[in-house]
């Protein structure tokens, strides 16, 4: 899912006031800091409208009452009072910054929980760009709205409430007037701002295409090149950014435009107060210092109003922020421990399909496995092998549960596999995966990820019986080598032997290996064999093989074609069946042992093979 679809979403989102009130309910826990929070920032707004008023009284019954005491006393008053808003600045902006991030903490917290207990189904269907986002932008639009967005609203909505008041207290009349011409200036400046969004919405949709498109030609510069797309990129490009020139134009000259617009229809709210108030004062209904108050009521309106619309579009995106983590955090995992699964100690035993039929797709339901029958005995090593997309990884993941049989059943030690708790499953079963993931830390740490209580010495055993220990040892910084992002520092075979460590050190009960097709030199691979051979030992194990070493040494060779077993047995039974193996064989792995025995064969030559 590209970034501009996020931001197409957003157009779309409406003012959910569902949404809105889950999203308050996540400050529930931390209500003493949001009743807090509200009084300070309702104590200081009003106190902007209550300065204004001892402005008038400082002005009409100290200054031209020339009055000494009383304007001293006003003074004095004004001075305490300013000691009080400064002090309840301090306090709002402290109180924002804790809330918020009290929430951030608690939504973050929340979502890795929950995606932690999330199937593997949730993960295909769901790109990874659209749960970062979730975690990353949108949890803090949402902490934004609990305590930025409460704040704009209660400012504004007490600044209106108390100016409004205090006008009608010195002239109702007059403020009646100003309350007139309040809609106008709601309608210019709501209007205003909604195009100005919309046009910023538009920069940051192409601005994100500008980066998509950045990014692509970045990562794929090796294609752009040797396709010569060089020259039809720079004008899909062009036609790109002239987009973002011409939305970029349009939000500078409505910018431009507000502000004086804004001003017009402020201009008339004060014309109308000069003049009327004016009068007001000739025939004794107003003072001096009264119409430089509402001079100041209307310039404080007009804040809070002129910024509605930003703050409204605020509210929605966090809104719709609100939505798509809601959305997750409400995401069922497909597959969950049952009520009174168990952990049987051990998942020791032998393992049967039982007319299992499987799909990924809910909508179509084109099954990728139907009626699949399948019995391995407990220690038996089964090679599946077969055409690319033909099943065997699905095979490999439902032994794992991280997907459960549509129909049918899979029994561990003759009870089936949902009896038992996920836990006492996947915990007992190792995996090396054909690109296998190693994450950013050291080599130590990454091995140590399969039991989290081994010893550095149980570590580095595990190393030497994975056959990893001899490379880790002539890295700079052996078991303390960074393996990078992903593992990426490190080559594929390296990855393995590592990953091999980890599922030595775990001890699993059940062992799949997933080999790897890519090209690994020969030693590596040698000692990858040895390292597999040793873990297969006496476990029950599921080895999706490429290798033609690994196939002959299994108890069982499967060929697995379209969700069937086409061919099951030995090396040398399949080969005198002259059937479907016997022609993959011939395709694929003959040439392979040609190239094994022969001396001059390079790694890249057996890859290619
Ligand atoms: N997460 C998924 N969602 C939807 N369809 C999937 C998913 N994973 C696999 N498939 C489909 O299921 C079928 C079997 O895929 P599977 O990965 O099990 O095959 P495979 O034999 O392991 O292939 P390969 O050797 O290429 O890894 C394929 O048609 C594939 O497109």
């Amino acid at each position: 899912m590209s970034v501009e679809y996020f931001e197409e979403e957003e157009f779309k989102t409406q003012f959910n006031g569902q949404t809105l009130r889950r999203i308050l309910a996540l400050t529930r826990p931390h209500w003493r800091w949001v009743v807090g929070f509200l009084v300070t920032i309702a104590l200081v707004s009003s106190l902007d409208s209550i300065f204004t008023y001892l402005s008038k009284l400082i002005i009409d019954n100290g200054i031209l009452a020339q009055n000494r005491s009383e304007l001293y006393r006003l003074l004095i008053i004004y001075g305490s009072l300013g000691f009080v808003q400064a002090s309840g600045v301090f306090g709002f902006i402290y109180l924002a910054g804790v809330l918020g991030e009290r929430v951030r903490y608690d939504l973050r917290q929340k979502m890795f929980n929950h995606l932690q207990g999330l199937s593997l189904s949730y993960f295909s269907r769901t790109p990874v760009g659209w749960i970062m986002s979730r975690v990353t932008s949108d949890s803090e639009r949402v902490a934004d709205l609990v305590t930025w967005g409460l704040l704009d609203v209660t400012w504004g909505m007490m600044n209106i409430i108390t100016a409004m008041g205090f006008m009608l207290f010195i002239n109702w009349k007059l403020a009646l007037i100003v309350l007139g011409i309040l809609p106008i200036l709601f309608y210019v400046a709501y209007e205003f701002r909604k195009r100005i969004l919309g046009e910023f919405r538009n920069v940051r949709k192409v601005n994100s295409k500008i980066t998509g498109a950045f990014n692509e030609n970045i990562t794929g510069v090796r294609v752009v090149k040797a396709l010569c797309r060089e020259d039809a990129n720079l004008e899909e490009f062009k036609a790109l950014t002239a987009d973002m020139y011409r939305s970029s134009y349009r939000a500078a000259w409505l910018s431009a435009l507000f502000l004086p617009s804004v001003q017009l229809v402020s201009a008339i709210a004060l014309a109308a107060i000069v003049w009327y108030g004016g009068w007001q004062v000739q025939v004794g209904g107003m003072t001096v210092g009264g119409i430089q108050a509402f001079v100041s009521y209307v310039t404080f309106m007009m804040w809070p109003i002129q910024d509605l619309a930003r703050v409204f579009a605020e509210m929605q995106h966090a809104i719709a922020s609100g939505e798509r983590i809601f959305s997750m955090i409400d995401a069922v995992p497909d597959v969950k421990d049952l009520p009174g699964a168990y952990d049987p100690g051990t998942i020791q035993g032998d393992i049967e399909f039982d007319n299992v039929t499987f799909y990924y797709d809910e909508g179509d339901k084109k099954p990728v496995l139907e009626n699949f029958s399948l019995h391995v005995k407990r220690g038996e090593t089964i090679a599946l092998v077969g055409e690319t997309g033909g099943g065997k990884t699905t095979i490999v993941n439902l032994i794992c549960r991280f997907y459960e049989p549509k129909s049918g059943s899979i029994r561990i030690g003759g009870k089936d596999y949902r009896e038992y708790s996920l836990h006492a499953i996947q915990s007992r079963i190792g995996m090396v995966l054909q690109t296998p993931h190693l994450f950013s830390g050291t080599i130590r740490e990454n091995i140590r990820y399969g039991r989290l209580d081994a010893t550095d010495e149980e570590i580095v055993e595990a190393a030497k019986l994975a056959g990893a220990h001899d490379f880790i040892i002539k890295l700079k910084k052996g078991y303390d080598e960074e393996v990078g992002e992903g593992g990426n520092l490190l080559s594929v075979g390296q990855k393995q032997l590592i990953s091999l460590a980890r599922a030595v050190l775990a001890k699993p009960e059940v062992f799949i290996m997933d080999e790897a097709t890519s090209s690994v030199d020969t030693l590596t691979e040698a000692l990858i064999q040895r390292g597999m051979e040793m873990m297969m030992k006496g476990r029950t194990s599921f080895v999706i093989a490429h290798r033609l070493s690994t196939i002959k040494r299994a108890d069982r060779i499967l060929v697995i074609e379209q969700g069937k077993i086409a061919e099951m047995g030995s090396h040398a039974e399949l080969l005198r069946k002259r059937g479907k193996y016997y022609s993959l064989y011939t395709k694929q792995f003959r040439h392979q042992m040609e190239q094994d025995l022969d001396p001059f064969s390079q790694p890249e030559q057996l890859a290619a093979a």
